[in-house]
């Protein structure tokens, strides 16, 4: 039965050789920190060693299309390559518009960032109008109402970097 959300596994795919690193904003942080547990979770359950899943902070999603850019840059530097990288951020709906420019911004420099470091970028960044919405998407909310989003981007990581690897 497919887990709604990570649609059909067709097979686990084995992380056991991969270098996984997480970048990841620090505004809401509690969110932020039940999303990357999911995602360390699954890499794990896939074989991922915890030694080869690097996490590095940035203050906010804004910041995530440079801070991973550079992470991915310095790991290549420093002789430990990353196999993908995972930025995630959470982005609640404000009073003003500061949500729509850093959503949009953030999700197209993302996207664009794959083609610059050669290797997946998986979408991390929740975008949501409320808190309950970001909550139950990271798997903290009283009505288990979804899934931890954080898992499906560990999951799409290590198929990413075993299928479409260099
Ligand atoms: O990660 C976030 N950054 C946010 N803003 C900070 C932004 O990402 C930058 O860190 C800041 O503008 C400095 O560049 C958010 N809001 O403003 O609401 C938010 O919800 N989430």
């Amino acid at each position: 039965m497919a887990v709604k959300g990570l649609g059909k596994i067709d097979q686990a795919y084995d992380g056991s050789n991969l270098r996984i690193g997480i970048i990841h904003a620090r505004w809401n942080s509690v969110i932020i920190d039940a999303l990357v547990a999911g995602a360390i979770k699954r890499m794990q359950s896939l074989g991922v060693k915890e030694e080869n899943i690097i996490v590095e902070t940035v203050p906010g999603s804004y910041e995530l299309p440079w801070g991973t850019k550079r992470f991915v840059d310095r790991q290549k530097k420093a002789g430990e390559p990353l196999d993908a990288v995972i930025p995630i951020g959470v982005l609640i709906k404000g009073s003003t518009m500061h949500f729509e420019y850093i959503s949009e911004s953030t999700t197209h420099a993302l996207m664009q960032l794959q083609d610059k470091v050669n290797m997946p970028v998986i979408f991390g960044l929740l975008t949501c109008l409320t808190e309950e919405q970001a909550l139950a998407r990271a798997g903290i909310d009283e009505a288990k109402s979804m899934h931890n989003h954080g898992e499906d981007w560990g999951a799409a990581a290590v198929e990413m970097s075993v299928k479409y690897g260099p």
